[in-house]
């Protein structure tokens, strides 16, 4: 397969668009006139530039309002043509796209733009050049690619062909699968973008909210699945116009587009057989079977505190590490790690953020085979020296800056929690207060962030997004999307800040970057929890009598219930499949927390219509002059 992006996709002038786009991996670029008219260097000059990265122009684009126009106007489309294929040739490429035409004056009639076409293919082969036909969602006689193709048929010249366009055909609701009778010399070039669900007009939707493939609602897969039955095996490019990363960083835009290729490409190969198209090998999507730990970075002070945290929630210091200053906690399925190293990742991670989340462990079938995916997917393996007998865990560079290690049952790594800490007498123990597991952790990230890392959670991780939900803050808005398997076993939900006026923007601002701000525990008993907290000595996020007249009034909870949420400052909420309980923890360091929960009946959200209340009550408790309440 070979990879190419339009120089649109990403910002900065030419220079920096290039240096991105080879640095991410892709083989080729689609010149955007704008991009080039904007650039103060002569068409070989730039031609140069990206051959000296490595890279070739896949395309130019686009040449608009061509077909169909009344003389003089017609003779004027073709004057103007010669001059770019005179550009081209310059800048050393073969094939040019000319859009639909939306020209106010232009006449239609599909053997007048077939004509049109002919003579274009003509004096396009006098060059060695090509031309290829893209429907616009919006043209004015053709938007859709049906017809395009049919003009592309009728002109019959060697050197005209049809461009598509995942977002013309799929925005407009066309149907892929008739791509698939189209033979695939016919098919000049690919163009692929995906786009997040709203009713907007259509040009307004292309221009400011196409994204990567994966990371809308779009069927990008089987558009491309349909394409590759065509036997098609040219270049596969993205286009993508989007505010946000028009305005993003480059290299971090470049990475996104690379890894939605390689992933699409991947479930193509799965899904259709015997395409002519190749696709890196690597193993399938992994499935994770859940959070195995969380790891703290921190020092001796906040270690110490946090320990005692964590007794009141009924967890137990079970394990010293052999070697290094760090501590394993547990309470049923839950491990806590916590680390107060002075050297290594921890430790550095402790420097730049204070304390933290520095890393995540999943439990997956193969840890190797999961590094291996990922690898292929674009992200950066992590490795640091292990002491003689330890095990060297697979891991990669998660969200922020942050490390996702793997364990499973296959290698020895599982076994690390035997082998690398001593067993510890705790003798300031609390009773257990029924916690399982971990249901999920919550990373806060910058808005922008979002898609980066809900489509590198889709493309590892056998995995799907829900509907983003948007919480309100009394400082602003945050997104939040949660991304799971399809039995809940790994939830991870992504929140990002558009300001740094709410919670969990200064979060990102006093812990200098995203990472995981709360973790969730499982149990099977709110109540008896709620109990066994109080008993320990927890102290809950201070839920205030309003919240509960409301959901007595909203939910038609029942007195007796509300009092007993009352009691132990639990949240409630329902779906259509079950209930949701939740207890919150006060936020501490810059604003980390954790949350117990209780889910019912296959309730499957996380609460959100009770995001708001808690957020102000975190406000009020983060306050400097909060009164502990209870
Ligand atoms: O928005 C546009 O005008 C435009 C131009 C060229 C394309 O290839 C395209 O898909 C859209
Ligand atoms: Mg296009």
């Amino acid at each position: 397969m070979k990879t190419s992006i339009a120089t649109v996709c990403i910002a900065g002038d030419m220079r920096e668009k290039l240096a991105a786009i080879a640095a991410a991996g892709f083989d080729g670029i689609e010149i955007f006139e704008q991009d080039f008219i904007a650039f103060d260097a002569s068409p070989r000059e730039v031609g140069q530039m990206v051959r000296d990265h490595g890279l070739e122009i896949t395309l130019f684009q686009p040449f608009r309002d061509f077909e169909g126009l009344p003389e003089p106007l017609r003779a004027r489309s073709f004057e103007r043509m010669e001059r770019k294929f005179d550009l081209m040739q310059e800048l050393g490429t073969d094939l040019v796209l000319v859009c639909s035409s939306v020209h106010p004056e232009a006449l239609g009639g599909i053997d007048r733009m077939a004509g049109d076409f002919a003579e274009l293919g003509a004096r396009a082969a006098k060059r060695g050049l090509r031309v290829g036909f893209e429907a616009l969602a919006w043209g004015k006689h053709v938007w859709d690619h049906r017809d395009a193709w049919e003009v592309v048929r009728r002109a019959n010249h060697p050197n005209i062909g049809l461009i598509l366009d995942s977002f013309h055909t799929l925005g407009r609701g066309i149907d892929p699968d008739s791509i698939r009778s189209i033979p695939s010399d016919k098919i000049f070039f690919v163009q692929l973008a995906d786009a997040p669900l709203i009713e907007m007009d259509l040009l307004y939707w292309s221009r400011h909210f196409r994204n990567m493939p994966g990371e809308g609602d779009l069927d990008v897969t089987g558009f491309m699945r349909a394409v590759a039955a065509t036997g098609y095996d040219g270049p596969i490019s993205l286009e993508v116009f989007n505010d946000q990363f028009r305005g993003g960083s480059p290299g971090a835009i470049a990475l996104d587009g690379h890894r939605s290729l390689v992933y699409l490409m991947d479930q193509v190969k799965r899904q259709e057989p015997g395409i002519a198209m190749s696709a890196p090998d690597m193993p399938p999507r992994v499935r994770a079977d859940g959070v195995s730990f969380v790891e703290f970075a921190a020092d001796e002070a906040e270690a110490a505190s946090l320990g005692r945290l964590l007794r009141t929630m009924g967890f137990r210091c079970v394990g010293r590490h052999i070697s290094k200053q760090v501590e394993l906690w547990q309470q049923g399925e839950i491990r806590i790690v916590l680390n107060t190293e002075r050297e290594g990742f921890a430790h550095s991670a402790h420097t730049v953020h204070g304390m933290n989340i520095c890393d995540v462990g999943l439990r997956v079938d193969s840890a190797e085979a999961t590094v291996q995916r990922a690898q292929a997917l674009g992200a950066s393996p992590f490795r640091q020296p292990v002491g003689p007998g330890e095990f060297e865990i697979p891991a990669i560079r998660g969200v922020g800056s942050g490390l996702l290690h793997f364990i499973d049952d296959k290698s020895d790594v599982a076994k690390v929690w035997d082998v690398e800490f001593s067993p510890v007498e705790d003798t300031g123990t609390t009773p257990d207060a029924g916690l399982t597991r971990i249901d999920h952790i919550a990373q806060t990230m910058n808005y922008e962030e979002m898609l980066t890392w809900s489509l590198f959670y889709l493309s590892l991780f056998e995995t799907q997004k829900r509907a983003t939900v948007d919480v309100v803050d009394p400082g602003g808005l945050v997104r939040s999307q949660a991304i799971e398997s399809a039995d809940g076993a790994l939830r991870v939900t992504l929140n990002g800040a558009e300001t740094h006026r709410t919670f969990a923007g200064r979060f990102i601002a006093d812990s200098f970057g995203s990472s995981v701000q709360h973790v969730a525990f499982e149990t099977d008993d709110i109540f008896a929890t709620a109990d066994a907290l109080i008993a320990n000595g927890f102290e809950p996020l201070h839920i205030p009598d309003n919240y509960y007249d409301d959901v007595a009034a909203r939910l038609g909870v029942g007195d007796e219930m509300i009092v007993r949420l009352k009691a132990g400052n639990i949240l409630y909420d329902e779906d259509g499949q079950g209930a949701y309980f939740q207890i919150y923890g006060r936020p501490f360091g810059d604003g980390i927390f954790f949350e117990i929960v209780q889910r019912s009946g296959g309730y499957a959200g996380y609460g959100a219509a009770n995001a708001p209340f808690r957020i102000a009550a975190q406000r009020r408790s983060m306050s400097p002059n909060a009164v502990p309440r209870r």
